[in-house]
């Protein structure tokens, strides 16, 4: 399957964001960052602001909640009209109960994992889900750089995938650049999310197409 690039919008001029939506068209996903403040030290747009951008978007969103309580939350994100939701097994009580929730709604269910949690307890639930997403940055800001020590989880997630067959996506967010992301296509993900190297790029849709191409060429 050919790469999948889903700029992350916590890049974008939150005051220009149908502007900065549009500079993404070329994309396959906006990948959308749900903050609380408490489940990371940061704070971004809830409710309201993602029903809007679901409906101003010509690309699916891809939902990332960094929330607690996600049992709670991640449905009503389906309802707000997300292609895909992640949610976080750190904050969950039951992950595979809400991942089949969200697929009854017809979308994705993704579930993701701060850097240092670990992946062999998940491995046999992989095809629970349509998504592993693999933190490689701590989350909660954008423009850190990727955390090497991150590679073997992607390895091991996709040996246990193949063995399987599943079809579970595996999506890595952050520190994803041209640097990088060969690196990341090699050890198995498929799906990338990029904030500051697609927003701070001179040509955003350029920059779209190189990290397609470089993941592409390395996977
Ligand atoms: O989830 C995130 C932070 O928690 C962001 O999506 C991620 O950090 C993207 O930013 P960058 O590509 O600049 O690293």
């Amino acid at each position: 399957m050919p790469a999948l690039i889903n700029p992350s919008i916590l890049s974008a001029d939150f005051v220009n964001l149908e502007r900065d939506l549009r500079a993404i068209a070329t994309a396959d996903f906006v990948h959308v960052d749900v903050m609380d403040n408490h489940f990371v030290p940061n704070l971004t747009l809830g409710l309201p602001v993602v029903t809007r951008i679901a409906e101003v978007s010509t690309l699916p969103l891809d939902v990332h909640l960094m929330i607690e309580d996600a049992d709670r939350w991640a449905p009503e994100y389906a309802a707000a009209g997300a292609a895909s939701v992640t949610f976080h097994a750190e904050a969950t009580q039951a992950p595979v109960r809400l991942a089949r929730e969200l697929r009854s709604r017809g979308i994705r269910a993704g579930i993701a994992l701060r850097p240092a949690s670990p992946v062999e307890p998940l491995l046999d639930l992989l095809p629970e889900f349509d998504m592993l997403l693999v933190m490689t940055v701590e989350p909660g800001f954008g423009g850190q750089s990727f955390i090497e020590g991150t590679l073997p989880k992607i390895r091991r997630a996709r040996a246990a995938l193949d063995e399987s067959g599943a079809a579970t996506w595996i999506q890595v967010d952050g520190g994803v650049s041209r640097d990088t992301i060969g690196r990341i296509a090699q050890a198995g993900a498929n799906v990338f999310v990029a904030g500051s190297a697609v927003y701070g790029a001179p040509d955003v849709a350029a920059e779209i197409a190189a990290l397609r191409d470089l993941a592409d060429a390395a996977a």
